[in-house]
């Protein structure tokens, strides 16, 4: 591997920048959550989904791809959803104390890539919700988002590949002693004084 020194500039910009992880099923309530840190905390929030639903929006031929993938419930290539955050990171760099990762890990191979290239988080914020929870709010939510992986089949194999693929994320971490859990069966509110300690408490 080789270091061009952009990436030396890039690491040394958010050196001390705390990085935050935000992993939870669909529909647990990550997006929410991390728009409250934002108001209270100044974060900059970069939700990986947010990231590529931009980029097929964009029209691009890579949006067209990562469109048909993200319609049947499936990750997208590591690579590309990796590329997005760091130049999102960049593009905020100067401006930002932190950064809340949404939705990414999804797997741990991704974790440990993101620590290849990007830098290690402090915390892992582990939004948790029952699966019949989540199920209702996506359909819920699918009535007016718009997007089009909210619906019954798509949201079943999200929750499937949940399971797989990102729990494991959740105990790599937890070897660390870094995740802090967050019970979002409560309203949002009450989840957020949870999420609020768990940021207060890093140094
Ligand atoms: N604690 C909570 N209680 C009730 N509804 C909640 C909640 N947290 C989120 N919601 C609602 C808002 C959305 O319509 C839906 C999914 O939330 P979201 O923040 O978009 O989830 P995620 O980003 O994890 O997919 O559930
Ligand atoms: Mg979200």
């Amino acid at each position: 591997m080789t270091f061009g020194l952009f990436d030396i500039l890039f690491s040394d910009k958010i050196k001390d920048a705390k990085i935050i992880f935000v992993v939870g099923g669909p529909g647990s309530g990550k997006g929410t959550q991390c728009e409250k840190v934002v108001a209270k905390y100044g974060y900059t929030h970069l939700s990986s989904g947010d990231l590529l639903r931009a980029e097929v929006a964009s029209g691009s031929e890579r949006g067209k791809q990562l469109q048909a993938i993200m319609q049947k419930g499936e990750l997208v290539p590591l690579d590309t959803v990796l590329d997005m955050i760091k130049d999102a990171m960049i593009a905020k760099a100067d401006v930002s104390k932190g950064y809340l990762i949404d939705g990414y890990p999804r797997e741990v191979k991704q974790g440990e890539e993101f620590e290849k290239k990007i830098g290690k988080p402090c915390l892992l914020l582990y939004v948790d919700a029952k699966g019949e929870t989540m199920v209702k709010r996506l359909m819920k939510r699918g009535e007016t988002s718009g997007r089009s992986d909210d619906n019954e089949e798509t949201i079943k194999k999200r929750l499937d590949l949940y399971y797989k693929a990102t729990e494991p994320v959740i105990a790599f971490y937890e070897g660390r002693g870094i995740v802090r859990k967050v019970d979002s069966e409560l309203p949002v509110d009450e989840v957020f004084k949870q999420v609020s300690t768990a940021i207060d408490a890093l140094k």
